[in-house]
């Protein structure tokens, strides 16, 4: 590579791979407060594997043992994407939508509206953790029945939803985000070690989650509270 394509490629990684879980995080927080059940089965959870008082070392094989936590991750995402658009250009003269497009046309996909289509989603509006923990793949988190869902990356939670794409938070195809696993690492170890030992509030219960959205969404204010738990 010249210095230039390094230079690019570590800006790259900064700018994708700061913000993006940083916001997250603070979207998993304002929904961890406004739904104490969830709340509770993830320290239930976390606990179980890190248990609180002890002197625990963050390894990747316990991090990855946070099912639960995973799906509450990937359904704040799902309602509130924080790489909200992906872009595609196509090579050569393509029908979409039953529209004929000339190659290099920049089509933009709102992550948003696919997250929170009915057509994919049951009770797409519901904060629900457990459309991606329950194994329960013949009956409410199927909206559609689709044979075709081999996908490289997606493949589990397409089989959730039943519609290949259906939830693409990290994207997909060959541009799909390469940062996706050090995301969801960054993102369990915040989880362990604030949620772990601390008591996180929000000071009000009553303000909406104030979001401003350019290439990513981002968290404008969140306030909260934070008193170490009471184990
Ligand atoms: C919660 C955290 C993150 C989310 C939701 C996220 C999401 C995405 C999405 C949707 C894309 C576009 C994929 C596509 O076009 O199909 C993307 C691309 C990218 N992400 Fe992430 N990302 C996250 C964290 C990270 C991290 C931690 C890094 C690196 C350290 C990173 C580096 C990149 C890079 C370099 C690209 C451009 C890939 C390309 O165009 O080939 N991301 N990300």
């Amino acid at each position: 590579m010249t210095d230039i394509e390094i230079r690019a490629n570590i800006l790259d990684a900064f700018f994708a791979g700061t913000d993006t879980t940083a916001n997250l995080f603070c979207f998993v927080t304002y929904y961890l407060c406004h739904y104490p059940e969830v709340k509770q089965k993830m320290l239930a959870e976390i606990d179980s594997i890190f248990p609180p008082n002890s002197s625990f070392q963050l390894t990747h094989s316990d991090l990855s043992k946070l099912k639960y936590c995973e799906a509450i991750i990937k359904e704040v995402d799902r309602l509130c994407p924080v790489a909200n658009i992906l872009a595609r250009y196509p090579s050569e003269p393509i029908e979409v939508g039953g529209y004929q497009w000339p190659a290099d046309t920049q089509f933009q996909i709102d992550l948003a509206i696919i997250h929170r289509h009915k057509d994919y989603w049951i009770n797409p509006e519901i904060f629900d953790p457990d459309r991606f923990f329950l194994d329960n793949k013949s009956e409410s988190y199927l909206n559609v029945k689709n044979d075709d869902l081999k996908d490289d990356h997606n493949e589990k939670e397409n089989q959730k939803t039943g519609q290949k794409y259906s939830f693409i938070m990290f994207g997909g195809g060959i541009r799909i985000c390469p940062g996706r696993k050090l995301a969801m690492i960054e993102l369990f170890s915040l989880m362990v070690y604030v949620f772990g030992k601390y008591d996180v509030e929000l000071i009000d219960m009553e303000a909406p989650l104030k979001t401003k959205s350019s290439i990513i969404t981002t968290c404008q204010e969140l306030m909260v509270k934070i008193k170490p738990r009471n184990l």
